[in-house]
C-alpha cells in the first residue's frame, strides 16, 4: 500500500515534547507505553482489535522530509537547525508488540506496547490511538451486528454517511475483519480484496418512465448482479409487483433475478408480504435486502417480528459507530530509563480506575485445556516464566483481592506479538481473509455469557501478583511522598 507519508498526523504537544526533550539532551532515553482502553463501547462485553496494518504502514513511512522541516522551521522560530537535523535523521527504530486485528479484546490489558526512544514513542503516540481506536470501535460495532444475525449475509453501505473518506475505506476494513460479507466502497474492495455489492438507487426508477421500465433495463445491463430496489413508489402495490413481472421475463431467458431491496416503511410487515407475493410466483429464490438506518437493535426487532430479510444493507449506525461515537483508547508511560536502567512508572488518579498499571508487561490468554475455553486473561511482567510454562497461577480480582482460584491445566497464549524489532518490521501482516477467520476462531474461544449484546459478563483481565505488587508499592510511595 503507499499511503502517504503521515509524520505530522500528530498533537503539537508532542513535537514540543520531542524538542523539550531534544533541548535537555534526553530525547535517546528508553520509555515504554501502553496503548489500551478502559471502557469497552455499546455496553458490549468485548471489543474486537483493528487498527494494526495501518499502524504498520505508517511506522514503515516515518520521515520527516524537506518540506516538513520547512514547514516546522515556519512554525516555531525558536526550533534550533540541530533540532531539524535530528529530525532529517528521524527514523522509527523502537520495538512494537501489539495484539493481532481481529483479537477479542478488553478493557485495561495492554494492546499495543511501544519500546523506544522518547523522542519517537512520544511522535507516534496520537497516529497510533487514532487508527486503533476508530478501526476498533467500528469492528466491534460489526461484531454486534454480526451476532444478531449469525447467517445472514451483511453489506456494508456507509461510505455517503461516514466521517470522510479515510473512515469509509478503514470502517469498511474494519467490518469486513468483524464477518460484514461485503462493502459497497469500491475503494475498499481495490485496496483490501474485500468483496464489493450494490443494488440501484431511487434515481434509477425515477430517471425512467416507469417503475417496470427502469427495472428491465437495469436487468439488462447487468443480468449477473440484478437487485432491485422496490420503494421508490409504493413497494407492495407497485414495486414487488414489477419486480416479479420484470424476473419471470428473465426467467424465459434463463436469467434469474438475485434480490429485491426495500428501503423504508414497516420492514418487518412489508418483508413478510414481498416473501408471500414472490413465494406465490414461484421466485422462492428471489432474497430480499433491507436497508433505512439500520443497527443491532434494528435488526434484532425485526428478527423478532419474524421478517423476512435475507440480506441487510448497513450504512450510518455502522459506519459513523452513532450509539457511541469514540473509543477512548490510551498512551500511557508504564516504564522509563534512569541512569542505564527501566524503572516502571505510575499515573496516580483521583478516579482509581485511572491510576496505571506500571511496567513492562505482557498479556496471557488462559485456555482451559479441558474446555478449550478462556479462564482469564493476565497480565504478567515480560521477565515472569511461570503463565509462559503453564505453571499452576492463581488468578485474583485485582479490585476485590479475596476472589481468586487457582489453575494450573491451561495453555497460555501470549496476546502481544512482536512486529517491529529495532525498527525493522518483523511481522507479517496476515491477508484480510485470515484475519478474519482468526475473528471467528476467537469468538469460538469464550463463554456465550460473555458475548451477549445485552448485559454481558464481565470477563476476567487479572493482573500477576508480581504486577499488582509493583502497582501497590509505587501508590504507597507515592503516598509516602504527599505525607
Ligand atoms: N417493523 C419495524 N420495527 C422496528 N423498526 C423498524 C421496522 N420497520 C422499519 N424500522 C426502522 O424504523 C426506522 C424509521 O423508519 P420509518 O418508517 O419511520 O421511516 P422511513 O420508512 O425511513 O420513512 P421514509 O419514507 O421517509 O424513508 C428505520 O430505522 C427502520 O429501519
Ligand atoms: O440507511 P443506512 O444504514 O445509512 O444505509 C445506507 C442508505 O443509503 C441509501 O439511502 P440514500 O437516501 O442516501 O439514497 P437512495 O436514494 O439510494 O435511497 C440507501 O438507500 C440506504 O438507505
Ligand atoms: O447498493 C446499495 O443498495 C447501496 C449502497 C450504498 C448505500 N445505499 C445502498
Amino acid at each position: 500500500m503507499n499511503e502517504r507519508n503521515m509524520v505530522l498526523h500528530t498533537d503539537k504537544y508532542e513535537i514540543n515534547m520531542m524538542y523539550a526533550h531534544w533541548f535537555h539532551g534526553t530525547q535517546n532515553r528508553k520509555t515504554v507505553f501502553d496503548c489500551y482502553f478502559r471502557k469497552i463501547p455499546f455496553g458490549n462485553g468485548f471489543a474486537v482489535f483493528a487498527g494494526l496494518e495501518r499502524i504498520v504502514h505508517y511506522l514503515n513511512q516515518l520521515q520527516f522530509d524537506e518540506e516538513t522541516l520547512d514547514y516546522l522551521a515556519q512554525q516555531e522560530e525558536n526550533y534550533d537547525p540541530r533540532f531539524l537535523q535530528e529530525l532529517r535523521e528521524f527514523r522509527f527504530t523502537g520495538d512494537i508488540y501489539a495484539v493481532p486485528e481481529g483479537t477479542i479484546v478488553f478493557p485495561n490489558e495492554p494492546l499495543i506496547r511501544v519500546e523506544a526512544r522518547v523522542f519517537e514513542a512520544q511522535l507516534i503516540e496520537t497516529a497510533l490511538l487514532n487508527f486503533m481506536n476508530y478501526q476498533t470501535l467500528i469492528a466491534t460495532k460489526a461484531a454486534r451486528i454480526r451476532q444478531v444475525a449469525p447467517n445472514d449475509i451483511l453489506l456494508e453501505f456507509g461510505s455517503r454517511r461516514a466521517q470522510e473518506a479515510d473512515a469509509a475505506i478503514w470502517g469498511a476494513r474494519a467490518a469486513y475483519i468483524s464477518g460484514f460479507d461485503a462493502t459497497s466502497n469500491m475503494k475498499a474492495g481495490q485496496m483490501f480484496g474485500i468483496p464489493t455489492k450494490g443494488t440501484h438507487a431511487h434515481s434509477w426508477v425515477q430517471d425512467h418512465e416507469n417503475e417496470e421500465e427502469a427495472f428491465e433495463k437495469f436487468a439488462e445491463a447487468l443480468p449477473n448482479q440484478i437487485s432491485l430496489l422496490v420503494d421508490t413508489y409504493n413497494s407492495l402495490k407497485s414495486g414487488v409487483p414489477n419486480a416479479i413481472k420484470v424476473a419471470k421475463k428473465l426467467e424465459n431467458k434463463g436469467v434469474r433475478l438475485q434480490s429485491i431491496r426495500l428501503d423504508s416503511g414497516d420492514l418487518a410487515y412489508l418483508s413478510i408480504e414481498a416473501r408471500k407475493m414472490l413465494d406465490q410466483a414461484n421466485l422462492e429464490y428471489v432474497k430480499i435486502v433491507a436497508s433505512n438506518d439500520l443497527d443491532e437493535n434494528t435488526i434484532l426487532n425485526l428478527k423478532a417480528q419474524g421478517a423476512k430479510i435475507d440480506i441487510w444493507g448497513v450504512g450510518t449506525q455502522l459506519i459513523t459507530a452513532a450509539d457511541n461515537p469514540a473509543l477512548g483508547g490510551v498512551y500511557k508511560l508504564v516504564a522509563k530509563e534512569k541512569n542505564g536502567e527501566l524503572l516502571p512508572t505510575i499515573k496516580i488518579s483521583g478516579n482509581p480506575e485511572k491510576i496505571t498499571t506500571p511496567g513492562l508487561k505482557t498479556v496471557y490468554r488462559i485456555v482451559n485445556k479441558q474446555t478449550n475455553k478462556v479462564e482469564a486473561d493476565y497480565i504478567a511482567l515480560v521477565e515472569e516464566t511461570d503463565v509462559k510454562n503453564g505453571e499452576q497461577i492463581r488468578l485474583f480480582d485485582p479490585i476485590h483481592t479475596y476472589i481468586q482460584k487457582h489453575v494450573s491445566n491451561y495453555q497460555p497464549i501470549e496476546l502481544l506479538q512482536p512486529i517491529f524489532l529495532k525498527g525493522r518490521q518483523v511481522y507479517r501482516l496476515p491477508d484480510l481473509d485470515s484475519v478474519r477467520d482468526y475473528h471467528k476462531a476467537q469468538l469460538k474461544l469464550f463463554w456465550p455469557e460473555y458475548l451477549r449484546i445485552l448485559n454481558p459478563e464481565v470477563f476476567p483481565v487479572d493482573l500477576s501478583q508480581d504486577v499488582w505488587n509493583m502497582k501497590m508499592n509505587l501508590i504507597n510511595e507515592y503516598k509516602a511522598k504527599q505525607a
